[in-house]
């Protein structure tokens, strides 16, 4: 009895391996499967109640040759759901991993702050920030991503360490995961005018863009309006990190929709957090996200890390989910992305840089179901747009990238963590092994931490 239960646990587990198996390394193949259909530019037949359609997809040399409805029976692998490969719009690679040496004592955005300062300080050699990008990456590989955004320390020393690891890892991952690169530093910086010329020096060498911490200062309209002009001046876009905060007074998002405007900004605006827009009274939303749309900003969510950080309060359960106004953002027309943001660093003790993990938090989280609409494309189609890149939807001609999954619909896909997905790279079935976090040990003193109470720098 033991043995048959056995054989057929083996059976239910290897069938999706059996499926991979099954995807030739080279030439023609097919598979069956329902996808989205806000991912897919062609007109579809046959969408169902939850946006899904059921499509046959023909693989030929790497690419997309045909996307058809299914109509009978064929010969080609079938599967539950398909989406094109994921794209991350906000994270930060730098700083992936380093929770086993550095936590956070008590969780908060200012215990993030604090220690991640303390920990680059003392250990952000570009050896060191290379192989946790590199880990980071394979991760992020291994789980279905073919393009990352991240955001990079830049101050002081750390403009010359971390810039240039990120453009040996830009080169050695081209063609698996396309990478770009923000700086990151806060809106106190801008008036350093050397720290402004460092890195505006950096960005044009390594192709960067611009970003920065923007919060309630004095300074911040002029800080603003010297990171337009740079910007301009230089042909950078801007990315920024704004009003990751729980304080309603917190408005340094209508403050940047009104410099796109004054400056007449031609540039792609980006931005993050936004969270204390979900604090604010309703006319005071209003304003702010008709200027984000008139000024054709983009706003990218970090739900996990929002739940974790804000609304904090040490033996207090957090009232707020912390997470910006997405669905009053895209009714405006607003191009709406969701994102990993920090994996295993102070900022947030979690995540991996599972793009689906992020959409099936982001469903909960914020309610982007019933119906799901057109949801997904914020992990695909909506960031890769506004990283300018070529990815995102399942298109014939295209590369194809995508990742089948044996759940067969929304329930089944968002209730388990996926693990067995297939993820077809260039038309072929890549290892999906992850990483394993020993790898790191050498680095950040094992895998203990969650034992002692203190950190060690
Ligand atoms: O969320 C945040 C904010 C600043 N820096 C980070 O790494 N994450």
């Amino acid at each position: 009895m033991a043995r048959e239960r056995a054989e057929a646990g083996k059976l239910t587990v290897s069938r999706s391996v059996q499926t991979a198996a099954k995807i030739p390394p080279a030439g023609r193949w097919a598979v069956e499967a329902s996808v989205p259909a806000c991912l897919v530019p062609q007109r579809l037949a046959g969408i169902d109640q939850d946006g899904l359609a059921r499509i046959s997809l023909t693989v030929a040399d790497g690419r997309i040759e045909a996307i058809e409805a299914v109509t009978g029976s064929s010969d080609a692998l079938s599967t539950g759901m398909v989406f094109p490969s994921f794209v991350e719009l906000h994270t930060h690679l730098d700083k992936g991993h380093i929770w086993p040496r550095r936590r956070n004592p008590d969780g908060t955005f200012f215990g993030a702050l604090d220690n991640v300062t303390l920990d680059r300080e003392a250990h952000w050699s570009a050896a060191d920030v290379a192989a946790r990008m590199d880990f980071s990456l394979r991760c992020a590989y291994a789980h279905g991503t073919s393009a990352i955004r991240t955001h990079l320390d830049s101050i002081g020393k750390q403009i010359g360490i971390s810039w240039p690891v990120f453009a040996e890892m830009r080169e050695k991952w081209a063609g698996s995961i396309e990478l770009q690169a923000v700086a990151l530093f806060s809106i106190e910086h801008v008036a350093d005018r050397a720290h402004m010329s460092e890195i505006a020096a950096a960005l044009r060498t390594h192709d960067g863009i611009l970003g920065g911490v923007t919060y309630m200062v004095p300074e911040l309209d002029q800080g603003l309006d010297t990171l337009f002009r740079v910007a301009a001046d230089n042909g950078f876009d801007l990315d920024f990190h704004v009003d990751e905060t729980q304080d309603p007074t917190a408005r340094s998002l209508h403050h940047i929709a009104e410099a796109v405007l004054r400056h007449r900004f031609a540039g792609r605006v980006t931005v993050g957090h936004c969270c204390s827009l979900a604090r604010q009274e309703e006319d005071e939303i209003k304003a702010t996200i008709e200027k984000v749309a008139e000024a054709g900003i983009a706003v990218v969510s970090l739900p996990m890390c929002n739940l974790y950080l804000q609304d904090r309060v040490s033996g207090r359960t957090p009232r707020s989910r912390g997470v910006t106004l997405l669905h009053e953002l895209k009714a405006a027309g607003v191009d709406v992305a969701v994102s990993s943001d920090n994996t295993r660093d102070p900022f947030y003790a979690y995540g991996d840089l599972d793009a689906l993990e992020v959409f099936r938090e982001a469903v909960r989280v914020a309610h982007l179901d019933h119906p799901f609409g057109d949801w997904p494309k914020a992990i695909t189609a909506t960031p890769a747009s506004v990283m300018g890149i070529d990815a995102g939807r399942l298109r014939v001609g295209g590369p194809a990238d995508f990742v089948l999954f044996k759940a067969r619909n929304w329930t089944e896909l968002l209730s388990r963590p996926q693990a067995d997905r297939i993820v077809v790279r260039n038309g072929r079935a890549i290892d999906t092994t992850l990483p394993d976090y020993e790898e790191l040990d050498a680095l950040l003193g094992g895998g203990s931490s969650d034992l002692p109470a203190s950190n060690h720098p």
